[in-house]
């Protein structure tokens, strides 16, 4: 079977740095690259991330910021923010060997094209193998070396195995997968609906309302899934209901969190408080693209409102209780 010795980590933030740590645990060869020359310093230096603070880098992880460095790795893990997951890959892409695979870690869908993740490495790198890693994941957690299950979706089912197993650590259980739209949608869609719960958990509406809020917000996460070709076990797994439950429970989620911040009245502008919500971006792009296949999201829908500005919380709330009565699906 394939193996990946020598896994290379693109993003040193948060998740980039959870990652290199549970691949150097794992025994493999780790490459941490970061384009932000004062990050990378402070990763070289002082063996931390400024996005992971308290978490010292295992000795073996090798940080770089030449691109060519992180390109001779067997794997590469895309770990940067999902709208700037293009012109990562696009200065990848000429450096890589041909059939490597390139693993988004990144959770949302691209602004204006619609494109998910691992189509935006097709289309960027043709040569390279696309795969997804997704699921309930907090960075911390995962730096800590806490007990966490992801998925790996690859299409071929040998490489998708050949990366769990690479980067299988013990406390870091991964599952494979070839479905990989229905792994990359979850992670894309449990962002917008942990900003719904938050607002719930901030407006203070009770664990009554979180309750409602989460169900039928994964009611939208399977719709949503099944008009995009995911299948209905992996949106009942890791990267769906797992990783939506949750992101809709607890503030550790900085969509939870900025969810919250808006539901006591901040302004959008302020609520993330300066940490990446990638919620806020892809909202209004699960909006149109629910929109083009006629998917009833109004969760969706009322939390791209309040991020256009278009309509308060309140109303949006309102909006929500006083639809018409139908029966559960
Ligand atoms: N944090 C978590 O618990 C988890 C996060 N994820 C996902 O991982 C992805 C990354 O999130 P996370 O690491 O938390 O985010 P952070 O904000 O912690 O880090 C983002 C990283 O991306 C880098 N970056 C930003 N813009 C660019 C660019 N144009 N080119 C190259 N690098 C860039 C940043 O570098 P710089 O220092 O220059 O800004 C930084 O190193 C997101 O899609 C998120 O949903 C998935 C699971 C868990
Ligand atoms: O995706 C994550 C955990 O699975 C991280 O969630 P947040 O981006 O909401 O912090």
């Amino acid at each position: 079977m394939t193996s990946f010795n020598k896994i290379a980590v693109l993003g040193g933030g948060a998740w980039g740095t959870a990652l290199a740590q549970t691949a150097a645990r794992a025994g493999r060869s780790v490459t941490l690259w970061e384009h932000d020359p004062a990050n990378a310093q402070h990763l070289s230096d002082k063996r931390e991330s400024v996005y992971l603070p308290g978490v010292t880098l295992e000795p073996s992880i090798v940080v770089t910021r030449d691109l060519a460095d992180a390109a001779r790795a067997d794997a590469l893990l895309l770990v940067v923010p999902a709208q700037v997951m293009r012109p990562v890959v696009t200065s990848l892409a000429p450096l890589i060997a041909a059939r490597t695979p390139l693993v988004a870690c990144a959770k949302g869908i691209e602004h204006g094209t619609h494109r998910f993740m691992t189509e935006i490495i097709a289309e960027c790198a043709p040569a390279a193998i696309p795969a997804i890693l997704s699921g309930p994941s907090f960075a911390a957690d995962v730096a800590r070396g806490l007990p966490t299950a992801v998925t790996i979706a690859a299409a071929d089912a040998a490489v998708a195995q050949a990366l769990a197993q690479a980067m299988n650590s013990g406390s870091f259980r991964p599952y494979h997968s070839t479905d990989v739209r229905g792994v990359e949608l979850g992670g894309a869609t449990k962002n917008v609906m942990a900003i719904a719960a938050g607002i719930v958990e901030g407006r203070k509406l009770g664990a009554s309302a979180l309750a409602a809020m989460t169900t039928r917000g994964f009611v939208e996460l399977v719709r949503f899934g099944k008009a995009y070709g995911a299948r209905i076990e992996t949106m009942h797994g890791l990267s769906g209901l797992g990783d939506l439950t949750m992101c809709c429970s607890t503030p550790q989620s900085r969509n939870f969190s900025f969810g919250m911040a808006l539901g006591r009245g901040e302004s959008i502008d302020t609520a993330a408080h300066g940490k990446l919500a990638e919620g806020y971006y892809t909202a209004p792009v699960l909006l149109e693209m629910a929109q083009a296949k006629h998917v009833d999201m109004p969760i969706s829908t009322a939390v791209a409102a309040i991020l256009a500005g278009k309509l308060d919380v309140d109303k949006a709330i309102e909006g929500l209780l006083t639809r018409p009565l139908k029966a559960e699906e």
